[in-house]
Parts: C-alpha cells; sequence; structure tokens
C-alpha cells in the first residue's frame, strides 16, 4: 500500500485532450471515486495509473517512487475494468488463482487454495469454483474479473464500474465487502463509478472531473456541503440539486445568476406559494415534485406525508448556494 500521486498529468488522444494538466493525492488508505460524465477522463486516469497508457505530460507516483514510465507489472497494481478480462478456456478457480502463479510471489498450492476459496466466497460465486469461464452470465464473470483483483495485495486497486453489472443486492454486499477489504488492507482504492449510492458510501474522497479537468477533489461531504461550482454540486445528490435563477426568491447575492437548492435546502410550511405535481411514497421519505413560478422543484418530505397533487405549499430557501453565470459558486 502507498501514497498516490499525480502531478500535472495530461493526455491527448489525436485533438481529444483526454486529461488536461490534473494534479491530485491519493492518500494511503484512502478510497476516492471518481465523479463526471461520459468523457470526463475517468478511464483515462485509471489507465495512467496502472501503466496501460502513458501520459503526454506530467508525472505518477507510487509511494514516493516514479513509476511514469514503467510498465503495468513493475507498479504492482490490481485493476478491474467494466469489460471482463478472464481466461475463457480456465475455470474460475484457475481465473482466480492465476495472479498469484507468479514464481515472484512464491505461494504454494495450499496457500493459493485458500486465498481463492476465501475470495471466491466473499463474492458468492464458490459453487461455480469448477465452471469454466465462458459458462457464467455477465455479473458472474464481472465477480470472477474483481476476484482476481482482490486476491492479490498490490500498492493499490483500481476499479472502474466494478459493479455496474451487478444486481441490487449483490451490489450492496460488494460494497460492504470492498469497504471492509479498504479497511483492513489499507491499500487505496480509486474507483469510477455513476452510482451516487456507492459514491457517497465508500469514498473518503472524491474528484470531480470535468472535461479532463480536476475541478473539486474532497471528501464526499465536503463536495456536497460546500461544492465549488453548479457541475460539482450537481454530481452528488439524489434527488440532484435544483438550480434556479437566482431572483426567483428574495436575498440573492450581488453577481448570483443562480440559486442551488438541495432538498433539504427548501424549508416548507411559510414562504412563497407552489403547486405540488406529484408525490412519490419511497418508504422511508417522500418526494415532492413541485411547480415555482413556471420552474420545476423536487424536494423531500415526511414519509407520511398526506400531501397530493394539486396541493399548494409554502417554501422558501434555508442556507441555498449560489452561483455566477459561469456556474461558479458566489456564496
Ligand atoms: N483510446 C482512445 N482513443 C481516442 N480517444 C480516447 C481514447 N480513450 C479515451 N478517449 C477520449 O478521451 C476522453 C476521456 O475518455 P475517458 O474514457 O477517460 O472518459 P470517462 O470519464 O471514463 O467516460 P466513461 O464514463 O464513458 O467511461 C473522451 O473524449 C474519449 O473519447
Amino acid at each position: 500500500m502507498a501514497e498516490i500521486t499525480l502531478s500535472n498529468i495530461t493526455k491527448r488522444f489525436g485533438d481529444t485532450l483526454a486529461l488536461d494538466d490534473v494534479s491530485m493525492t491519493v492518500p494511503n488508505g484512502a478510497f476516492v471515486v471518481l465523479l463526471g460524465p461520459t468523457g470526463a477522463g475517468k478511464t483515462t486516469t485509471l489507465r495512467l495509473v496502472s501503466g496501460l497508457d502513458q501520459p503526454d505530460a506530467g508525472r505518477i507516483e507510487i509511494g514516493g517512487t516514479d513509476v511514469t514510465r514503467m510498465t503495468p507489472a513493475q507498479r504492482n497494481v490490481a485493476m478491474v475494468f467494466q469489460q471482463y478480462s478472464l481466461y475463457p478456456h480456465m475455470t474460475v478457480r484457475e481465473n482466480l488463482g492465476f495472479p498469484l502463479k507468479s514464481p515472484l510471489l512464491r505461494y504454494d498450492d495450499a496457500q493459493i487454495a485458500r486465498k481463492v476459496s476465501e475470495v471466491a466466497e466473499m463474492l458468492q460465486i464458490a459453487h461455480k469454483l469448477d465452471n469454466k469461464a465462458t459458462a457464467l452470465s455477465g455479473g458472474e464473470m464481472q465477480r470472477v474479473s474483481i476476484g482476481r483483483a482482490l486476491v492479490r495485495r498490490p500498492e493499490v486497486y483500481l476499479m472502474d464500474e466494478p459493479l455496474s453489472s451487478l444486481d441490487a443486492k449483490l451490489r450492496a454486499d460488494l460494497r460492504v465487502e470492498l469497504k471492509n477489504i479498504q479497511a483492513q488492507s489499507g491499500v487505496p482504492f480509486l474507483y469510477v463509478t455513476h452510482d451516487q449510492i456507492e459514491a457517497m458510501t465508500m469514498a473518503s474522497h472524491v474528484g470531480v472531473l470535468d472535461h479532463g479537468r480536476l475541478v473539486q477533489f474532497g471528501t464526499p461531504r465536503e463536495i456536497y456541503e460546500d461544492p465549488v461550482s453548479v457541475y460539482a454540486a450537481s454530481r452528488l445528490g439524489l434527488p440532484r440539486i435544483n438550480i434556479l435563477p437566482a431572483d426567483l426568491f428574495a436575498g440573492a447575492p450581488t453577481g448570483a445568476r443562480y440559486i442551488g437548492l438541495r432538498p433539504e435546502q427548501i424549508r416548507q410550511g411559510d414562504g412563497a406559494e407552489s403547486r405540488v405535481i406529484r408525490v412519490e411514497h419511497l418508504g422511508d421519505q417522500t418526494r415532492l415534485h413541485l411547480k415555482f413560478r413556471n420552474h420545476d422543484l423536487i424536494t423531500v418530505t415526511d414519509a407520511h406525508s398526506g400531501l397530493r397533487s394539486g396541493d399548494i405549499v409554502q417554501i422558501t430557501p434555508d442556507a441555498p448556494f449560489y452561483f455566477d453565470a459561469s456556474g461558479a459558486r458566489v456564496h
């Protein structure tokens, strides 16, 4: 395990600037989640740290060693990518054991067998150990790919949406398992996901990428409670933050063009009138879709709320965010 430092990393593919002067430190033992829409540069970041690609400029260090020009094998990183990378002619057992067979690691057969069965149990795939990789479902293949990374103790785990092809229950179980592995081993994770819950529950740090630039790096709470821009604020939170013209409500500071209201930043009971359009009972909370002066708003209310569509509720912003015309935070 080791700290990872990216310093002024730039990567181009032809005319595309995939990463633009990115600097970031993944502290020892951290779980860093990269967020951003398609094309933001998340996968490119992982590939550069892994050594599958080389940056055009900048430097990557793992544990204080400059690895920028080293091969993936020299870096001792474990990777899980979206597309499964299993050996099709091998069984699940052989696929899982393969990374441990390197003579450099000097594991004996009993140690390999123990490690393989531990990881297979954790990934709920033990009953398939003797199946050929080709005789697995997509979700099972993905679990074996994760397993092949987890049998090792690398300097860093690099994972690109590893849980996205799994069903909700398994995803929830594996979120907990991956967090446990990170907590127990101290090996840092660099992890890409589009899943808000994964980001909020697993990350110790979040890096927000926008067109190849790292626009904010901090704890999930910092990004949620103190976003630098509309873009960063919109990356975390379900329902999403509401962005409206600032002058719809009184009290906007000078320079503010937009007001940002997370659901809990909308106080109900006094203030301006808005109409309930739709009520969604989700069990632990109720979502309210409101129409406020021709703008749509989503907020949450009491789980047992008796509100119905057509009702009128009074709302007031409660400690909202303000942004300028470019989307940068002003207050
Ligand atoms: N091998 C490549 N050749 C050409 N362009 C590439 C290559 N890899 C990435 N790019 C481009 O670099 C930019 C960043 O891509 P990247 O895959 O890192 O984004 P991403 O944030 O991981 O997106 P996704 O969520 O779709 O995986 C995109 O514009 C992409 O088209």
